[in-house]
């Protein structure tokens, strides 16, 4: 009689694999290593910016009190006394009805509180020395970029644990981190498994079709953040399926297997998790794909049974593994990032589990909306290369209609979620 498995709820799911959660060293990496790395440490702003009061403009600096009585009737004019770019500092104070030449991020010469743009003056030349005329009064501060106007002194600018992105790469720059404290990589092993396994590099005989999910769950690991170790691919059987797992980890972070989690006579998982002496946090999840997913702790260490068939592999990764990498990498926000779709196309196939369809979401008249793609079978390899989101269908018996309100988790977005989302789910 084979044993019959007691579906978990996904949340459940995902919060007892959180719990085995652990958080990652950190190591320094070149600045220009940094992008897609998680930080170990906040920045700190450890100078205010800009770091001087500055121009705007190119233009003239000057003391806005001789502006008073400047008009279209009755210009000013000032004497130009010195001219500065950016990166010089003038050696003058400036005095009544005196201006500096200066150019757009120059330091403010002392004197001066005010900047008026080039297109505003007329130059001329008197006696041999330099003047430009206003034709209208400014207010102190008109025009100048304040020291610490971007950010003071002390501000927490980026938190621990965010994705490192272009943005966050400029905001290192400023503040000096040649090299940055990143979280080291969790090394996430991959063993597939599946007599019916070829190389990719091997020609199609019959029975046999090419292991994908060794280099999908390669190129999600990535995407998530992590180091994916290729361990292999492994026929089915127990021995060396046992020997290889046993192996493995000892030797990283994390474990996924994918395939042989069934019922099947050669789906050996199960074997393994008992030789192990795992703790089996769940081995059935109300969802679908992915409801074979199997999460186990071997001395707190986790092992991801992923299913062998690639939509419910694919899935299994994004919903499990993700936010454990995440996590690993101090991110507060581990989980696919949900937003609220229109759906295009009626989905009428009741399911008491949670589905997430593969879709497709794109911004039409200005909303978002959301169209499955392929096959909603979790064996095909198809519709994954288009897809760009999950449509959430929580379980129940009603289908749903074109233009429901549904969520949609972003695959490809780095942002992430907090564990809000799966407040939803059945
Ligand atoms: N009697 C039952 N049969 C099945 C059940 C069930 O509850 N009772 N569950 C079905 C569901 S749902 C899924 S999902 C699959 C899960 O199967 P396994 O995780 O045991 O995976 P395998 O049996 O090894 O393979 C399934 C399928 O996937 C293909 N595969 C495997 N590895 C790869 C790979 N690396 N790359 C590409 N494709 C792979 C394999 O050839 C099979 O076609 O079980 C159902 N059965
Ligand atoms: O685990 Mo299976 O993929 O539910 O479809
Ligand atoms: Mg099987």
């Amino acid at each position: 009689m084979v044993e019959k498995r007691k579906p978990l709820a996904v949340k459940e799911a995902i919060e007892r694999v959180l719990k085995y959660s652990v958080h990652g060293e950190s190591e320094q990496v070149d600045l220009q290593q940094s992008y897609g790395r998680f930080l170990a440490v906040d920045i700190i702003a450890d100078h205010p910016v800009p770091p001087f009061d500055r121009s705007p403009y190119d233009g003239f600096a000057i003391r806005s009190i001789d502006t008073k009585y400047a008009s279209t009737d009755h210009p000013v004019d000032f004497e130009v006394i010195d001219e500065i770019g950016a990166g010089s500092v003038s050696e003058f104070t400036i005095g009544e009805m005196q201006a500096v030449r200066i150019m757009t991020g120059a330091q403010i010469p002392s004197g001066c509180d005010a900047v008026v743009m080039l297109e505003l003056t007329k130059v001329f030349q008197k006696a041999g020395r330099d003047y430009m005329s206003l034709k209208r009064s400014f207010n102190k501060g008109d025009n100048i970029s304040f020291k610490g106007e971007d950010t003071q002194y002390g501000n927490i600018l980026v938190k621990k644990g965010a994705y490192i992105s272009p943005g966050i790469i400029a905001l290192l720059a400023t503040f000096g981190y040649a090299k940055v404290a990143v979280v080291k990589k969790p090394q996430i092993g991959i063993i597939a498994t599946g007599s019916e396994l070829l190389d990719v590099d091997e020609p199609l005989v019959p029975g046999k079709i090419r292991n994908s999910n060794s280099y999908m769950i390669d190129a999600q690991a990535r995407r998530s953040g992590a180091e994916p170790v290729y361990l292999g691919k492994l026929v089915d059987d127990l021995e060396k399926c046992y020997e290889a797992v046993k192996v493995a980890l000892e030797n990283v972070d994390f474990l996924i297997t994918t395939g042989g989690v069934s019922v099947g006579d050669f789906d050996y998982l199960p074997e393994i998790y008992k030789r192990l002496g795992a703790n089996v946090l769940f081995n059935k999840v109300a969802m679908r794909p992915g409801s074979v997913t199997t999460v186990a702790e071997v001395n707190g260490k986790l092992l991801f049974g992923l299913s062998g068939n690639p939509s419910a592999c694919f899935v299994g990764f994004e919903l499990f593994v993700r936010p454990i990498i995440r996590t690993f990498l101090n991110s507060e926000r581990a989980h696919l990032q949900r937003v609220t779709a229109i759906l295009e196309e009626d989905f009428l196939k009741p399911n008491p589990f949670t589905r997430f369809v593969r879709g497709r979401i794109s911004l039409t008249a200005g909303k978002v909306v959301a169209s499955p793609i392929g096959l909603d079978k979790s064996n095909v390899v198809t519709s994954l290369a288009d897809a760009n989101a999950f449509i959430v269908l929580p379980g129940g018996t009603r289908g749903y209609k074109t233009g429901d309100n549904i969520d949609v988790l972003l695959i490809d977005d780095q942002t992430g979620s907090e564990f809000s989302w799966a407040e939803s789910f059945k």
